[in-house]
């Protein structure tokens, strides 16, 4: 078929799907204003399918895909969305939702044997696909056909993919994106793994680690629709600004509800008041700002206190804490009524073990109390004298079975590792270090319990930061393992805390809860900055693998030599060049300190031009230009990156790491200025 003739063929079936969505949408009718509460569940429902109808009419769908069924005569042409949209009258779908197991042909083909299979709830169907298209639909209007596999045809090999490679020649904004349209075939397989698993993916930088993350939140809560609950996931990141960055995701894949936040706040929140977190910019500036050995970080306290052997000798102290807490007295509420502490201390291990050991305490209190008015007698109990004699004893009693706050407890039982913090007390809340904050979490989740309900699922975005401690913690707020923990070992800038092999966090669950993905495919930048960056780690052990470039070229990477000149006066020249390309529409400055930043920032003010200075306190990015301490950059992404001071002396050998992340944030465009030695990492 000639290109023009797809074409129409096509705009005929994408006008048929738009009048549909046109139709449907004009039956949804005004706003329910009533009192009736099933009428405004019911207005709930079309409000929510007619937000799903606009989606769909701006871009209804982005793919077709005509598979035989082993057996069947025809194809059928199956047309891919973000949403599924069905005929009003009769049961043909338009559009198949994107999450839909026959949809996984779509991602996972790539050209070879077109003989294919899906697993449906039904069992595996087997087929043949005759068509792959990608179409690409603006405002409801058809702009682009383009085949990757016609059956029949002689297949190329390089069936990838002109389309992916055009999405990732764009710019961008402020925000991450949803992928639904290019999504891979080694990033479906993630999406759709199943969901009783602790998935551990390790990814190269710009491989869509935090994207895949996400679109398999979409997936879980449309394939277990009856299981799981947005309101019962959580997604944890690094910090407020991370979670800005990536909050448009979730809904434009049309998922809302989920618990976006941060360890740190997430930990708080489970302790209640009592305890405040100094301020993370402390913890930064000890391992940024200044000069840090190997051996200061090995010793590190967010080390010591993360791993698992901490874990189990806090474990251990639990335990032993709750045998000993019924005190070695019986409790005697009047002369001559006695129960011996062997008694109480049986009656205590019949409490059910799964509950809190302080809940158990108070039930225990409770069962006494009864046993004692049960002794007693109705008629002596009415007594005054007789009843406040025996419930001052009993107070007396259970005021020798301690309940103290997770803070006095961590404090006692291991005072060489934390002090009581001063200023705790009823007025002001205790200050804590961040790195005591799992610690404190294990132990109030083993005191007290939580109020919260079980989590569904959580991810765990940056995962190469936690510590083994933190991931056990929770663990233990979910009723199965189902999580999904994502990471680069390469950008493990925070390794004072966090982890250094996957096995550190994958030793924590039986070797059948887990699954474990590589990705080495990055789809971020061009293949120039990629090859600069891996050549940034080649030095580094621990037998990190190089990540491969999609075939996208752009400019090389530049290097330029100031020697005694302003730095502000370099760095403004290349601004002002980058500036007037308009496809450069975020543009960061990446510093290796915050001190450098801000005097950079002041600098180019003096030359004109105007910057964000983001720094380790903030809640958002903004986008435009943007000048960043490199430590904070991880994980944002920008259309062209200025390194301002890639100097021998900001970047020793140990920063590889922090330089890598720093290289692997552009996109498109990445300059490096340094004074007259560059650092010895880029030296090839
Ligand atoms: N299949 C894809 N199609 C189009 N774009 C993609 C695809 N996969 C990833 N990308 C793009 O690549 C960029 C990097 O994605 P993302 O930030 O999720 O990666 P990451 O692995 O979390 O990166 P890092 O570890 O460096 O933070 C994003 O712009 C994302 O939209």
């Amino acid at each position: 078929m000639s290109q023009d003739l797809k074409f129409l063929e096509e705009e005929r079936y994408l006008e048929r799907v738009n009048a549909e969505i046109r139709s449907q949408l004009a039956g949804i009718g005004p706003r329910y204003v009533g009192n009736d509460f099933t009428e405004q569940t019911l207005d709930e429902l079309r409000q929510e399918r007619k937000r799903r109808l606009e989606t769909a009419a701006k871009e209804p769908y982005f793919g077709r895909l005509d598979f035989r069924e082993k057996g069947a005569a025809a194809n059928v042409p199956l047309y891919i969305g973000k949403a599924g949209v069905g005929e009003e009258a009769g049961r043909h779908p338009l559009v198949v939702d994107w999450r839909a197991p026959v949809s996984s042909l779509f991602y996972s083909f790539a050209g070879g044997d077109p003989n294919v299979s899906y697993e449906s709830p039904d069992g595996t169907v087997e087929g043949t696909i005759a068509l792959k298209r990608n179409l690409l639909i603006r405002q409801g209007q058809l702009q682009r056909v383009i085949d990757s596999y016609t059956e029949g045809q002689e297949d190329t090999g390089a069936v990838t993919d002109e389309f992916l490679l055009h999405r990732l020649g764009e710019s961008k904004d402020n925000k991450l994106r949803d992928i639904v349209s290019t999504i891979q075939s080694e990033q479906d397989a993630i999406i759709r793994t199943e969901k009783n698993r602790a998935l551990f993916i390790q990814g190269v930088a710009g491989s869509g680690k935090t994207t895949v993350a996400l679109h398999r939140l979409a997936y879980l809560l449309y394939r277990y629709q009856d299981k799981v609950r947005a309101d019962r996931m959580m997604i944890l990141a690094p910090n407020r600004m991370f979670l800005g960055y990536i909050s448009g995701v979730l809904p434009e894949l049309g998922v809302g509800d989920i618990r976006q936040t941060t360890f740190a706040d997430w930990a708080m929140e489970l302790l209640g008041g009592g305890v405040a977190l100094k301020p993370g910019t402390d913890t930064l500036e000890r391992w940024f700002e200044r000069p840090v050995t190997d051996r200061e970080k090995d010793e590190a306290p967010g080390r010591r206190k993360g791993s698992l052997s901490f874990l189990n000798r806090l474990e251990e102290a639990l335990d032993r804490w709750e045998e000993e807490l019924i005190p070695d007295l019986p409790f005697s509420p009047e002369p001559g009524l006695r129960l011996e502490a062997a008694h109480i201390r049986g009656w205590f291990r019949e409490e059910p073990a799964d509950e809190p050991v302080l809940k158990r305490r108070e039930r225990l209190l409770n069962r006494l109390k009864r046993w004692m008015e049960i002794q007693i007698g109705r008629v002596r109990w009415s007594d005054k004298t007789v009843k406040s004699k025996a419930t001052a004893q009993w107070k007396a009693y259970a005021a020798k079975l301690p309940a103290p706050s997770a803070v006095q407890w961590y404090a006692a039982a291991f005072p060489s590792q934390f002090a009581l913090p001063k200023g705790g007390g009823k007025r002001k809340p205790a200050e804590v270090d961040p790195e005591d904050l799992a610690v404190l979490a294990l132990v109030q989740l083993r005191l007290f319990g939580t109020e919260e309900k079980p989590y569904d699922h959580i991810v765990i975005d940056e995962a190469q930061d936690y510590s083994p401690l933190q991931l056990a913690v929770l663990r233990r707020v979910q009723r199965r393992a189902s999580m999904t923990v994502l990471g680069d070992l390469q950008q493990g800038i925070h390794d004072y805390a966090g982890i250094r092999r996957w096995s550190e966090l994958t030793e924590l669950f039986a070797p059948e809860e887990t699954a474990y993905y590589e990705l080495d495919r990055s789809y971020r930048s061009t293949m120039e900055i990629i090859e600069f960056a891996n050549r940034i780690l080649k030095g580094m052990d621990g037998g990190v693998k190089p990540a491969v470039p999609v075939f996208r070229s752009g400019d090389p990477v530049e290097t330029e030599a100031i020697g005694d000149g302003n730095l502000a006066d370099a760095a403004a020249r290349t601004l002002r060049a980058w500036r007037e390309r308009t496809e450069l529409g975020t543009i960061a400055v990446l510093c290796r300190t915050a001190q450098t930043c801000r005097e950079l920032h002041a600098g180019l003010r003096e030359r004109g031009i105007e910057s964000a200075l983001l720094s380790a306190d903030q809640q958002a990015y903004e986008g435009g230009l943007t000048i960043v301490p490199v430590y904070l950059a991880k994980g944002l992404e920008f259309d062209a990156v200025l390194l301002a001071d890639a100097d021998d002396s900001a970047y020793g050998p140990r920063d590889a790491k922090l330089l890598y992340v720093g290289c692997t944030r552009a996109l498109h465009r990445l300059k490096l200025l340094y004074r007259s030695s560059p650092t010895r990492l880029i030296e090839n």
